[in-house]
């Protein structure tokens, strides 16, 4: 398949991706639809479906399962914010972490545009290594995760991965982008474990933007997060959005009121129907 080769950076195209129903659960996120339904298989099917049960958080064939996403399409374009917004459990996370490789998807296909000259092939998820497609497609989650140590080696911790060894940890870039957050070189020292919350998150995001990805993928990344040091992150991603006309933002935000403004497309998702807003 060729993607529009103007402006879309990313595609999907009638994602489905289902999960296993918590049988017995009184959890609203759980509950409801077909998969309450009673099912009494036969011995040999019984056998065959614990098997696949076992593995079925990550399985999307168990008929057991319910929808999670379905049949979700859409275009990432290049120097856009996207946000995406809906009820809670309706299925934005998932469908980052769809986008970004880190949850299989039952059915469907995602493309990222090939950076290199238009005529050449576009890169599907399924024939793409799923290191190279995370580098390219990159998820910021609401919690940070930091390691113990402090600033500076939560940053430069990605480069002793396989997946960035050609890459190398740049400094200056660190220290400009840490002025423009009134934070100076003494703040690389501090222990990541001493850090605010909106600290750490913004370790976290300087972490991921490092690295250069294509598409960046944002799960409420300003959700816990105070409003001076909110802005603050906010102009932190837009300064690195326009730095490169090749990249995308897909933010999920719950405080649209924060992010419409600069946003270009709203997306919508209740119960794992994907809609493009007005
Ligand atoms: N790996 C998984 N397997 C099965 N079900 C899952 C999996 N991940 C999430 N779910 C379920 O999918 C539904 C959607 O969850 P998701 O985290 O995407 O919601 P959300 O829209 O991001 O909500 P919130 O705004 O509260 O973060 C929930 O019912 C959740 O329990």
């Amino acid at each position: 398949m060729r993607i529009d080769p103007d402006r879309t950076l990313l595609e999907f195209n009638n994602l489905w991706v289902h999960g296993r129903p918590v049988v017995g659960s009184d959890n609203p996120k759980h509950s409801s639809g077909e998969q309450t339904k009673t099912f009494v298989p036969h011995k040999l099917y019984q056998r065959w479906l614990n098997k696949r049960q076992k593995n079925a958080l990550s399985d999307g064939l168990s008929p057991h399962s319910r929808i999670l996403i379905n049949g979700a399409s859409g275009k990432l374009l290049t120097g856009q914010i996207t946000v995406l917004t809906g009820a809670s459990g309706s299925g934005k996370s998932v469908l980052l972490r769809v986008l970004a490789g880190l949850l299989p998807m039952s059915t469907g296909d995602i493309h990222l545009r090939s950076d290199a000259t238009p005529h050449q092939r576009d890169e599907s998820i399924h024939t793409t290594s799923p290191i190279t497609w995370r580098k390219q497609v990159a998820l910021l989650a609401q919690q940070p995760q930091l390691l113990e140590g402090n600033v500076l080696d939560n940053l430069k911790m990605p480069y002793a991965l396989d997946a960035h060894q050609t890459q190398s940890f740049d400094i200056n870039w660190h220290l400009t982008q840490l002025a423009s957050l009134n934070k100076n070189a003494d703040f690389l020292q501090q222990e990541a474990n001493h850090l605010s919350g909106g600290e750490r998150q913004l370790v976290n995001t300087l972490r991921l933007l490092q690295l250069n990805p294509r598409v960046l993928l944002l799960d409420e990344p300003t959700a816990a997060l105070d409003i001076d040091t909110s802005a603050q992150l906010v102009s932190l991603l837009m300064r690195w959005l326009q730095a490169n006309r090749q990249r995308s933002l897909l933010w999920v935000t719950h405080d649209t009121k924060e992010i419409m403004s600069l946003a270009s497309r709203h997306w919508h998702m209740q119960a794992g129907v994907l809609t493009e807003a007005p």
